[in-house]
């Protein structure tokens, strides 16, 4: 669906070198720090910036041969854009009738009406969690092949949130649509994507399907005397602690089964991406 090869961005004291795959009927999270450089790749992706390298495609065609209709089969949220403060939402329907030949108007007023979001008040008098929702119902009304969500849950409480979940878990059950979202809350992430990339200063420092992290990842906590005798050939990252050390396993059935006296901890995606970032490689 789509695939970045060495996309390249370059800022003043930053920069992006990415490759990911979204594969079609998939959902894939990217999550990182602030500044990681989660929204330039989203841009990048959505062409409001200029890449320096690298190379997109989309819907198995390079860039520069997706046609504009063939854009309209994305349906994209940035975390600082939106439509204008000074219309309402009546105002955006007309708009998004216009834009969008495949708005679906009806699905879109009725999901407006359950997510409590008002038709005639202007956006300035939204609040965050209903310009937030607003954001997704909109990139969810007119049958996108491809979302490409940056946070589209920050701000949100936990029953907004679990409510937007719920409704791009339904918008997979459509056939041959993908979506690309990124998170700082890691247990969305965790809930919703099939697989995840973890993103560190400009770069892709893990990818794995989310089950597999889920399950087969592991935190050893060892003492010094446990940490030397352990066998190190399935450990990814250590990251030296007061008690010992702790040490990121892809394993962790082996070392379960081999050191029933260590505590191991299953794996999460907040305890992976910290020891990738913060651990050191043996
Ligand atoms: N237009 C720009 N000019 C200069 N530097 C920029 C520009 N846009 C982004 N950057 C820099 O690129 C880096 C990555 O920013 P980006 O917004 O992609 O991070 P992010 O992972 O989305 O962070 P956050 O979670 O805080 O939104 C940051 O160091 C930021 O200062």
């Amino acid at each position: 669906m789509l695939s970045l090869k060495n996309l390249q961005k370059n800022y003043p004291g930053f920069s992006l070198d990415v490759s990911m795959e979204v594969e079609e009927g998939q959902i894939t999270g990217l999550i990182g720090a602030n500044g990681a450089g989660k929204s330039t790749t989203f841009k990048v992706i959505l062409g409001l910036v200029h890449p320096d390298a690298g190379e997109i495609r989309l819907f198995n065609k390079d860039m520069e041969q997706i046609s504009q209709k063939e854009k309209a089969d994305i349906g994209a949220t940035l975390s600082d854009s939106g439509f204008s403060n000074c219309l309402t939402v009546k105002q955006i329907v007309h708009i998004l009738t216009e834009t969008y030949e495949k708005f679906d108007r009806e699905m879109f007023e009725k999901r407006c009406s359950l997510f409590s979001i008002p038709m005639d008040k202007k956006l300035k008098e939204f609040s965050t969690g209903m310009k937030a929702k607003l954001k997704v119902l909109t990139a969810t009304s007119f049958d996108a092949r491809l979302l490409v969500l940056d946070e589209p849950t920050a701000g949100l409480d936990v029953i907004a949130r679990d409510s937007i979940l719920e409704l791009l878990r339904e918008y997979m059950e459509t056939e041959g649509r993908s979506i690309l979202i990124s998170s700082h809350i890691s247990s969305d992430l965790e809930s919703l994507c099939d697989d995840i990339y973890m993103i560190d200063k400009g770069r892709i420092v893990l990818h794995e399907n989310t089950d597999v992290l889920l399950d087969e990842y592991g935190l050893i906590k060892a003492d010094e005397k446990q940490y030397e005798l352990l066998d190190k050939q399935h450990i990814l990252k250590v990251k030296k602690e007061q008690y010992g050390y702790s040490c990121l396993t892809d394993e962790r059935a082996f070392y379960a089964e081999n050191y029933p006296q260590l505590a191991i901890e299953r794996g999460s995606v907040d305890k992976v991406i910290t020891m990738m970032i913060k651990g050191e490689v043996l």
